[in-house]
């Protein structure tokens, strides 16, 4: 039944609300979609190098904060700061993946603009979640650390 339309070449298009004629295989399940989720998280953890530092890193984070006592406000923040870098992690290996799917191996102005971009996500958000370790875990980390020393 349609539900919306789309316009192409001028054409209003009806369509249904799964428009995914093109693609080779559609998730059947709630449970598939996790699935496949579940095989990118997977995928991703084992040929990113910077996925497994930022996933390894940020359970440090989330570790140091709940032995810090830091407030559920705090900790909070700091999971998301994580989860931003993480998903930008992902979705940079999924640009890099359709990059190199569309180009091959050939050099192209446009593909090295869209894998620098997306590289500068990744660097952007990691910088916010340093920023954010810095202003919630050092300063608390720090006293505890100079307290037993002194
Ligand atoms: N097909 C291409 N055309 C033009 N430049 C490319 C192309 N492929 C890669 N590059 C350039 O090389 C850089 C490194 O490419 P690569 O695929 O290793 O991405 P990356 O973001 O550094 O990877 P990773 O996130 O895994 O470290 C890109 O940022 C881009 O500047």
């Amino acid at each position: 039944m349609p539900t919306q339309s789309s316009k192409r070449d001028g054409k209003v298009l009806p369509f249904k609300s799964s428009n995914r004629d093109l693609a080779w295989h559609i998730a059947p399940s709630v449970f598939g979609s996790l699935r496949y989720a579940w095989m990118g998280i997977s995928y991703a953890f084992q040929t990113q190098r910077n996925f497994r530092i930022h996933t390894i890193v940020g359970s440090i984070a989330i570790g140091l904060g709940i032995w810090l006592q830091l407030p559920a406000v705090e900790l909070t923040v700091i999971g998301i700061t994580i989860g931003l870098v993480l998903a930008m992690e992902l979705l940079n290996t999924a640009i890099e993946a359709v990059v190199d799917l569309t180009v091959k191996q050939n050099y192209h102005e446009l593909a090295k603009i869209a894998k620098d971009c997306a590289a500068a996500a990744v660097l952007i958000s990691a910088f916010a979640a340093l920023g954010v370790a810095g202003c919630l875990i050092l300063p608390k980390l720090a006293i505890v650390v100079l307290s037993v020393l002194g």
